[in-house]
C-alpha cells in the first residue's frame, strides 16, 4: 500500500479540488487564527460540502476554545480532528470526533511515552519543534529520533517538500505524510505543480 498525503492549508475550493485530483488522501484546514492558512468555519464547511466522497477532512485546532472546535464539527460528520497543541488526552476525546494528535519532537521528548497517553488517537502526527510557533514552520527533524514501534500509525510532518518526500518515505516508512508550506506557492494558496510531484513523490518515490 503506498503511502497517504495528507495537504494542510486548503484554503478555497480549487485547491481542494486540485489536491484530490492529483491524488491527496486528505485535506487539512487550519483553525488557528494566527496562521497565514487560517480558514473560516463556514468558509471550510462550504468546502467540505462539496467534497467527493472517501475524502478526509481534517480540522487543524492549536489550544482552540471548545465552541469553536464544536462549530467546525457541527458542519459536518465527515470531519477528523487534528490537535495540534497542548491538547490533553480528555480534551481530545471530549468532542466525541475521530481525532490525530500532534507531537512536536523537542529534543527531550519521549515520544513513545508521550504517544501512549492518547489510546483513542487514529493516529500520532509527528512535527518539527520551534519555540514559539505551534506548527507549519517548513522545518525538519531528525527523523533518527523517531522510535520503531510506535503503538499508532505514524502521520510524517514537517518541512516535506516535493525533493525530500521520497527520502522521508523510503527513510521513515510512514502510514501518511502531511505537507503545509512546502507545496505553496505563496502563504495559504498552493501550488498545483509542486502538489502534483509532492504526492508523485510520496506514493511513487517521485
Ligand atoms: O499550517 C499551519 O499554518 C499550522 C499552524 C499551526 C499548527 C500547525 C500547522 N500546520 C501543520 O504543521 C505541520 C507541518 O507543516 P509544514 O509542512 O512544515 O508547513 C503539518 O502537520 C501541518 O498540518
Amino acid at each position: 500500500m503506498s503511502c497517504r498525503v495528507k495537504i494542510c492549508g486548503i484554503t478555497n475550493l480549487e485547491d481542494a479540488l486540485q489536491a484530490l485530483g492529483a491524488g491527496a488522501d486528505a485535506l487539512g484546514f487550519v483553525f488557528y487564527d494566527k496562521s497565514p492558512r487560517y480558514v473560516s468555519p463556514d468558509v471550510a464547511n462550504q468546502i467540505v460540502s462539496q467534497l467527493p466522497p472517501f475524502v478526509v477532512p481534517v480540522g487543524l485546532f492549536v489550544n482552540a476554545p471548545d465552541d469553536l472546535v464544536e462549530q467546525v464539527s457541527q458542519g459536518s460528520v465527515r470531519w477528523v480532528i487534528q490537535f495540534h497543541g497542548d491538547e490533553t488526552p480528555e480534551q481530545c476525546e471530549s468532542y466525541g470526533k475521530p481525532y490525530y494528535k500532534a507531537l512536536r519532537m523537542k529534543p527531550d521528548v519521549d515520544v513513545l511515552r508521550e504517544a501512549s497517553n492518547y489510546p483513542s488517537a487514529l493516529a500520532i502526527l509527528l512535527d518539527a519543534y520551534k519555540p514559539g510557533i505551534p506548527g507549519g514552520t517548513g522545518e525538519t527533524f531528525n527523523w533518527n529520533a523517531i522510535p520503531a514501534q510506535l503503538p499508532k500509525p505514524l502521520i510524517l510532518a514537517g518541512g516535506l517538500t516535493p525533493d525530500n518526500v521520497a527520502t522521508a518515505v523510503n527513510t521513515v516508512k510512514p502510514y501518511a505524510v502531511d505537507v503545509s508550506g512546502g507545496v505553496e506557492r505563496s502563504k495559504g494558496l498552493k501550488d498545483p505543480d509542486r502538489v502534483i510531484q509532492f504526492i508523485n513523490g510520496a506514493k511513487h518515490g517521485g
